[in-house]
């Protein structure tokens, strides 16, 4: 389980102070997928940077099954934003890196690899360096890194966002999919209103900068696909609409 309690972030430059979390209270049970959704800049990726343990809060804790978060101890798996491939190392090297540091390259489930490799449509690339790749395709190369980990605790910075919209589809299923096996505890930003309500078994809203809990829903919409026309979905596409714009004037 995942707690979060009372965090607050800010970024010091120079003389200026940039607070970008405040006072922040989330928690996600074992297994959960939780997606956070809020407007741009209001502080989606510096929570997931804590929670990967490579920002420190200035105030409050984050815990992970009742201990401080530490990138060394626990398993986690993280898709940042840039996608946070190294340039000199081949896709296949990229994808192995994670699980080759923890596990060493002997214990990697090599079907696995294949598998996801081929599902994200990216085993023709294997040979290839992130300069030769689409955005879409790093991301996907990201994707894949993270899910060969098999992590306790999976930390998505908007993973979709560079995908086409049929592709973006096909790799929310096969997430869903692996996350069905492996019940990976899941925290993933987005400001999708629609992958949100998709995706997220609880969905919490942020404020504006800087960013606050809102509000926390258990969306009963969790993995329905073709629901778009269904009254439930429209009703709460348009509360997280209200809410988020609510955030935005206010
Ligand atoms: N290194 C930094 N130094 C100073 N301020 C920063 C730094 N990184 C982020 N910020 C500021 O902190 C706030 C939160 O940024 P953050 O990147 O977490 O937002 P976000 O919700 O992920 O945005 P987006 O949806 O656009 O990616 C913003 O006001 C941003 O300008």
């Amino acid at each position: 389980m995942i707690e979060v309690n009372n965090l607050s972030v800010s970024y010091k430059n120079k003389d200026k102070h940039i607070k970008a979390i405040e006072t922040v209270d989330l928690s996600v049970e074992e297994g959960e997928i939780c997606v956070v959704i809020g407007a741009s800049g209001c502080g989606k990726s510096t929570l997931l940077k804590v929670l990967a343990g490579i920002l420190k809060g200035d105030e409050g804790q984050v815990l992970i099954d009742g201990n401080e978060v530490n990138p060394k101890s626990h398993r986690i798996g993280f898709i940042p934003q840039n996608y946070g491939l190294v340039k000199w190392k081949s896709v296949e090297e990229n994808v192995f890196l994670s699980a080759k540091i923890k596990d060493g390259k002997k214990s990697i489930d090599k079907d696995f690899y294949r598998r996801i490799l081929k599902e994200l449509d990216i085993d023709k690339l294997v040979k290839r360096y992130p300069t030769q790749l689409s955005g879409g395709q790093m991301q996907r190369v990201s994707i894949a890194r993270a899910l060969l980990l098999k992590p306790n605790l999976l930390l998505m910075d908007e993973p979709f966002s560079s995908l086409d919209a049929m592709i973006r589809e096909e790799v929310q299923e096969l997430f869903l999919q692996v996350w069905k096996e492996y019940k990976v505890t899941t925290l993933l930003v987005t400001h999708d209103i629609r992958e949100a309500i998709y995706l997220g078994q609880k969905i919490v809203v942020l404020s504006s900068t800087p960013g606050k809990v809102v509000e926390v829903i258990d969306n009963p919409l969790f993995g329905k696909s073709n629901v778009e026309f269904n009254k439930e979905f429209i009703d709460m596409n348009i509360r997280l609409k209200n809410t988020l714009k609510g955030e935005r004037i206010g």
